[in-house]
């Protein structure tokens, strides 16, 4: 793809999902820093004026919620960083409500779960009220849903959730801020790290070594995570630009500053692709050898009759695994059945629980359609 097409598709985007990270919006010594926040409300209000939709996709609960709490550091407990997102969150809406209002601009605080991006029926829902909001001229500013996330159904770091909010709302741009201008080959602090200014696709970043978050240790992914998220919104055909935010209005300007991901040529199935970047596995499937290859070589569904064991508390329509005898993942599938349901069914034709337990268990266990492998 042709550098100067993406740099036009980057100045000409209109929709464009912004995600900010806690590193750029507190102070070195914890709590929010109201300079940097007004900072980034005024390249946002820049954007709207220019006409274009912003969505934000902000981190700084927990960071934010620290001093009030009197936490000294960033805890690791998942307990105390929900306390802290909770005083954190409304710190935090109060701060961008009175940044953006200094524009005359509308906020409107929407916290997500995994769910809410993964989930067919869930995904539309919070399309709806993100598209409402933008209708009406108010800029939305998402984040993940700390206090009611676990442990296991959690993103953690906002990156890839702001790559699922770009892909959700069709953007036509991905803006990653944090506190380094752009992708280096290694991590920055290092005296012989050189600057990354294009990444065309896995190629490019052979070499590059994706450190841990930054000496401000409020943050949680580190480039492992933004790369991450570039990876899967360009995989959805959104060019991605990660800078600082300083530097935000010339990169959306056209300038060659921080570092562009160009959107992969060749889209995948939006629905395909979404199933095996977006989702996290419910649970696994055990398939036999020949399972295996009905379901790898011959794209079949998956029959009970190929399963050998079953792992995990899904319920249907849940993403799961399909694992070979090693154990090794092949494919990655919406389940029909519930986890309890299953073991019954194992090993048993279609034909034979159709006869036994009714019709409503011919069906398959995961069908083709629902399918993508690994
Ligand atoms: N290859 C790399 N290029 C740029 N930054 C890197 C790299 N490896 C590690 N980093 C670190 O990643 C940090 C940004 O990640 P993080 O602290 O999680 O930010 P945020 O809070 O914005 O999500 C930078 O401050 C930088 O020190
Ligand atoms: N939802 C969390 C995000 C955690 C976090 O630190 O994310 P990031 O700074 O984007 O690496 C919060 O608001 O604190």
């Amino acid at each position: 793809m042709q550098n100067g097409w993406v740099r036009e598709a980057v100045t000409s985007a209109r929709r464009v999902v912004v995600k900010i990270g806690s590193s750029s919006l507190t102070t070195a010594t914890g709590g929010l820093d109201t300079a940097r926040v007004d900072a980034l409300a005024d390249v946002l209000a820049g954007l709207c004026a220019e006409g274009r939709e912003v969505v934000l996709v902000s981190s700084g609960a927990i960071a934010a919620g620290l001093a009030p709490l009197a936490i000294p550091r960033r805890p690791r407990d998942l307990a105390t960083q929900q306390a802290a997102a909770s005083v954190g969150q409304g710190l935090l809406i109060g701060r961008y409500t009175a940044s953006f209002d200094r524009h005359g601009l509308v906020v409107g605080q929407v916290l997500l779960t995994v769910d809410d991006v993964t989930r067919r029926v869930h995904y539309r829902n919070a399309y709806r009220t993100l598209r409402k909001l933008l209708d009406m001229r108010a800029v939305p500013i998402v984040n993940e849903n700390d206090t009611v996330a676990t442990e296991e159904i959690r993103f953690g770091d906002n990156d890839r959730l702001a790559a699922l909010v770009a892909a959700l709302v069709h953007a036509d741009l991905l803006v990653l801020l944090t506190d380094v201008d752009a992708l280096y080959t290694g991590d920055p602090a290092r005296p012989d790290t050189r600057k990354v200014t294009d990444v065309h696709g896995e190629a490019d970043l052979e070499g590059i070594t994706l450190g841990r978050p930054g000496k401000a240790g409020v943050g949680t992914g580190g480039m492992i995570t933004k790369v991450e998220a570039a990876r899967i919104a360009t995989g959805f055909g959104i060019p991605v630009v990660l800078t600082a935010t300083p530097l935000a209005p010339a990169a959306l300007a056209g300038e060659e500053v921080g570092t562009l991901f160009h959107p992969v040529a060749q889209r995948p199935t939006a629905r395909l692709f979404w199933l095996a970047h977006a989702t996290s596995p419910r649970g696994r499937l055990h398939l036999d050898p020949g399972a295996v290859q009905a379901v790898v070589t011959r794209r079949k569904s998956l029959l009970a009759a190929g399963i050998t064991a079953v792992d995990g508390a899904f319920t249907a329509g849940d993403p799961v695994d399909l694992v070979d005898s090693s154990g090794a993942p092949v494919a990655r599938g919406l389940v029909n059945y519930d986890a309890v349901e299953l073991p019954t069914l194992l090993g048993r034709s279609t034909v034979e629980l159709a006869a036994a337990l009714g019709p409503g268990y011919e069906r398959e266990v995961v069908h083709r359609d629902d399918l993508v492998l690994l």
